[in-house]
């Protein structure tokens, strides 16, 4: 077993075949790190761009990292129905659009969500048949040098972050099974793997 694999944690069951994967952890974990690492080595992995009213950081495109959108159309998506889930996060709001995930699932295509908290407890009740992957890091101490390091967020940006983060890591029982971001190339692989049930590619690969 990879060390990328935790404490506790529950071995999907490969008769379950997910399709459906969400992968949630505190603000500065690697979470992006990881699916960014994940999706150069298999770009076919299909990633759920997500709608937020959260201002571009720089180098961040319109419909790649995310649909930036304003207060007034984040509404109507809301109103529309159009968000599988939706949550505020840090002061700000962040959804995934339900269609595109569904035509992919329809077309039994896994699917990855790159979601907080909030999200992955909404797929729960929406999706129970979905996977959700818990993202952690190797110390609370580390956590805090990398969302500081990333240097993207303002200092009381960070503490807001930091402050969700000490409920996301309370809530790690919540879900189905956690990575320890050791490593990207580890995680990336762990993550593979879990999205195509393939057991056999976690013992062997790497
Ligand atoms: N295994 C790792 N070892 C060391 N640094 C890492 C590792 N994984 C990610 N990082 C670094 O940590 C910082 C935060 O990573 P990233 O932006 O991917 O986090 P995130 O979980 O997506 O955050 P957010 O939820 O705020 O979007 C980045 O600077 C990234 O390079
Ligand atoms: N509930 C949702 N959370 C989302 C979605 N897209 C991203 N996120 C999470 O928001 C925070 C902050 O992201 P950042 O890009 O501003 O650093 C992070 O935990 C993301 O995973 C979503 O559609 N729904």
């Amino acid at each position: 077993m990879s060390s990328a694999v935790s404490r506790g944690t529950t071995p999907v069951s490969p008769a379950r075949q997910p399709r459906l994967t969400v992968l949630s952890g505190p603000s500065g974990v690697g979470k992006s790190t990881v699916v960014a690492h994940m999706r150069k080595v298999h770009p076919e992995v299909w990633l759920s761009v997500s709608a937020t009213t959260r201002k571009p950081r720089p180098g961040e495109q319109h419909g790649i990292q995310y649909f930036f959108v304003d207060d007034g159309e984040f509404d109507k998506l809301v109103a529309n129905g159009e968000l599988l889930e939706w949550a505020e996060f840090a002061g700000n709001r962040y959804g995934t659009p339900r269609q595109a995930v569904l035509d992919r699932l329809e077309r039994g295509e896994p699917v990855l969500l790159e979601i907080d908290l909030q999200g992955a407890r909404q797929v729960r009740e929406s999706m129970p048949e979905a996977q959700l992957v818990f993202l952690a890091p190797p110390s609370w101490e580390e956590l805090v040098r990398r969302l500081t390091g990333r240097g993207t967020e303002a200092p009381e940006v960070i503490e807001r972050r930091l402050e969700a983060a000490r409920v996301e890591l309370a809530a790690e029982k919540e879900f189905d099974l956690t990575l320890v971001n050791t490593s990207v190339e580890d995680v990336s692989r762990e993550l593979l793997a879990l999205m195509l049930d393939r057991s056999e590619e976690r013992k062997t690969s790497g």
